[in-house]
């Protein structure tokens, strides 16, 4: 019997432009496609709450495609240094093969690579995620990129000369391995990925759809309709105008290049503009992954090293409880908290504001929050959300300045106008039964600058003025 060829999925559940699948399949060898719950490895963050619901939808998708193509997905759990060799050992395979991904967990790869490879292993990694590999884009003097809009210049540049490849067409039929060790392996319901006592997550079955094809059907009828609202409405949390698409990129359910390619397509008069500003987005996903790649410790560790001298002062934990509750009492911030409880999922202004409004006027430290979306989102991403928690913060790359103090009750003024989206989170609001606020925005303002005077003489000094 022909040794089969294991293909390791991880952020990459899909079948469609999936390199590593396609170079099993090509490969001719009998395909064997694995997934390893790990939750053992130092360097792979344990997933939070939501994410493992997602996960667990999409694990099923991308099961009965495969079985429909004539292959099955093998699920198992435990170290993946330990899993991956104990499953090549059980089926004989001679090659593994997988998509690579970006933060600390590429030292498991890196290793098993090593291993594999000292074995007498073929094992090989492909670029699925990215449209431009981290390492390939460097600034003038050689660095990697701190500012977003010069990344982006290049990186649309470097798209221009040497375009983005084709996605690789979905294969129509997979020669599924059969042998020794195929059928072993965990049922996806043992793994309790969904939450039981209590069942918390009706909110996220009635937003989210898991899958290839919801992450397809979202991409259409978002540049089918939606997309020519984008440059302004992207903006208002109250119009859904922006694509829905992050939890899909977050687990490979779609790549950036069908992305590219079908919004390219799209692209026409009328909505070339709104078509590159949804791109640009896309181009932050980009960054951030670059950003991630450079400096692994994102979610734990300030990018500007002078913010490890901010004076966080002792944790109120029950300021920290109303806002993770969506009851501070600031109206917009109540109205995102309860969105992102509800549906796994927030409107980004609204990230932006309810980021701020922890840092800024709870002074809380911005790794909590952090920790908070990365257990509620479904979207959570290794990359996209530790960026963004410090581009708020002021503490990571091209952030915003921390002087700069989002106010939610302008913010819902200017970006909420009508009310919309607060009355749908937070209905009490205008009656008795909706709380003070807990806080007094402009005092908390001038206490988080006053702070904010301590990193400034850390830097100073560090500079030696
Ligand atoms: C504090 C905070 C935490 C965040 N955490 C996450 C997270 O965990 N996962 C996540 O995917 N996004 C995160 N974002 C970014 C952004 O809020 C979401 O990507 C966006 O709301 C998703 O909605 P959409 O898919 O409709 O976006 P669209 O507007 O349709 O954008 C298209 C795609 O571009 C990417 N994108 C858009 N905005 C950003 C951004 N600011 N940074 C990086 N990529 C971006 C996403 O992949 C998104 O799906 C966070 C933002 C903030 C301020």
């Amino acid at each position: 019997m022909t040794a089969p060829i294991i293909v390791w999925f991880r952020d990459d559940l899909r079948m469609a432009d999936n390199p590593a699948l396609r170079h099993a399949v090509d490969s001719g060898k009998p395909v064997l496609c694995l997934y390893v719950l790990d939750e053992d490895s130092d360097e792979v963050r344990a997933l939070g709450g939501a994410a493992k619901w997602w996960l667990h939808g999409s694990l099923t998708a991308l099961g009965a495609d495969l079985t429909e193509a004539g292959a099955s997905l093998q699920l198992r759990r435990g170290p993946a240094e330990d899993v991956v060799p104990a499953v090549v050992a059980e089926t004989g395979a001679d090659a593994v093969v997988w998509n690579r991904r970006y933060g600390a967990a590429r030292d498991v790869d890196a290793r098993l690579k090593t291993r594999l490879r000292e074995e007498g292993l073929e094992v090989s990694s492909f670029d699925a995620a990215l449209l431009v590999e981290p390492w390939t884009m460097q600034t003038g003097s050689g660095g990697p990129y701190a500012v977003f809009t010069p990344f982006w210049r290049s990186v649309q540049k470097r798209l221009q000369e040497d375009p983005p490849r084709h996605p690789l067409a979905r294969p129509k039929t997979i020669d599924g391995f059969e042998g020794a060790g195929s059928g072993s392996g965990d049922a996806l319901d043992d793994w309790g990925l969904l939450p039981k006592h209590p069942d918390w997550a009706g909110g996220l079955r009635e937003n989210c759809v898991p899958g290839e094809k919801d992450a397809h059907d979202k991409l259409h009828a978002f540049l089918a309709d939606d997309v020519v609202d984008y440059v302004d409405g992207r903006d208002r949390p109250g119009e859904s105008v922006t694509s829905g698409l992050s939890p899909h990129l977050r687990w490979g359910e779609i790549s950036p290049h069908q992305i590219w390619a079908t919004a390219n397509q799209a692209r026409d008069r009328r909505n070339a503009d709104a078509v590159g500003s949804f791109l640009r987005e896309v181009g932050w996903r980009e960054f951030t992954h670059h950003v991630l790649y450079h400096f692994p410790r994102l979610a734990t560790d300030n990018w500007r090293a002078e913010f490890d001298a901010f004076p966080w002062p002792d944790l109120d934990e029950s300021a920290l409880q109303a806002w993770q509750q969506g009851r501070t009492g600031i109206p917009l911030v109540d109205a995102g908290m309860r969105e992102l409880w509800h549906t796994g999922t927030m409107h980004n202004r609204v990230r932006m504001v309810t980021a701020s409004f922890l840092i800024k006027n709870l002074l809380i430290d911005w790794r909590l929050g952090e920790q908070w979306f990365w257990d509620t989102l479904v979207d959570a991403d290794p990359a996209n959300n530790p960026f963004n928690w410090q581009w708020v913060a002021g503490s990571g790359a091209d952030a915003t300045p921390y002087f700069r103090v989002f106010n939610p009750e302008l913010q819902a003024k200017k970006f909420d106008p009508h009310g919309d989206y607060i009355r749908r989170w937070v209905p009490e609001y205008g009656t008795d039964d909706y709380p003070e606020p807990l806080v007094d925005l402009a005092s908390t303002r001038q206490a988080a600058l006053a702070a904010y005077d301590v990193v400034k003489h850390a830097r100073a000094e560090a500079q030696g003025d």
